[in-house]
């Protein structure tokens, strides 16, 4: 499975995750859904088979970018401005999907947690054995991650796709930042930086006791 000439390669698509954390600390949404289009094509060209999670995916980022280039924008720029909003304006679900069923606090929440699933798989994919199975990383990493919040028909759907993962080497391949070495080096920079983002999401979530919004 070689990655076609002239294919997008995964390291800028790693790198908007670099650029979404300020000196303050913050976290610019811009970069943040840029980075997650750009995970969206990657997962396409893996196949078909994958299109359900795009999907979803997709529908949530287009959630997110509406909002980002609507009337509000400048209270949608970081995620900190987006929950102080939401949450003083009242416009976050609490207890069950009513009058808000879309807020951004849920949206990014459910990003959020994929994050997780994409730093596991990530350190699974950089860590392994040459000869390691893609498919049995991806499980893992997503049995220790998302699957605690899907039902159990996504939970299988889910692991029939990972099935149709190429191995480590060519999944590496097809990442389009040279050969395995260099693959592997390009995960170890990229790396600290979603852990980052996955940190900071986490710790300002946990503050405003968000991490189960309906
Ligand atoms: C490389 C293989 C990619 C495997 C992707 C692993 C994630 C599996 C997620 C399965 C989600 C199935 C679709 C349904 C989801 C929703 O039910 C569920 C809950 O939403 P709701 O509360 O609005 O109902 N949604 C979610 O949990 C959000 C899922 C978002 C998944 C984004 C996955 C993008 C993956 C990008 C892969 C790129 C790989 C790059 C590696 C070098």
């Amino acid at each position: 499975m070689a990655a076609a000439p002239g294919a997008f390669s995964l390291r800028e698509v790693l790198a908007a995750f670099q650029a979404c954390v300020t000196e303050q600390r913050e976290v610019l949404l811009g970069p943040y859904l840029q980075g997650w289009r750009g995970l969206v094509r990657f997962l396409n060209g893996l196949g078909a088979i994958f299109s359900f999670i795009s999907k979803d995916a997709v529908t949530k980022i287009q959630i997110m970018e509406s909002y980002c280039s609507g009337e509000r924008r400048e209270e949608y720029r970081t995620l900190q401005s987006m929950v102080s909003y939401e949450l003083s304006r009242g416009l976050v679900d609490l207890q069950r999907r009513s009058s808000h069923p879309d807020s951004g606090c849920r949206t990014i929440l459910r990003l959020h947690r994929a994050l997780r699933w994409l730093q596991l798989f990530l350190e699974g994919l950089r860590t392994a054995r040459q000869d390691a199975s893609t498919s049995a990383i991806c499980t893992d990493s997503y049995n220790a991650s998302l699957a605690a919040y899907h039902p159990w028909v996504v939970r299988k759907a889910a692991v029939v796709a990972f099935c149709a993962l190429p191995s480590r080497d060519a999944f590496l391949e097809v990442m389009n930042v040279g050969g395995p070495e260099e693959a592997v080096e390009m995960l170890g920079d990229a790396l600290p930086h979603i852990r980052d983002v996955y940190g900071i999401t986490q710790e300002l979530y946990e503050q405003h006791c968000l991490l189960n919004l309906p």
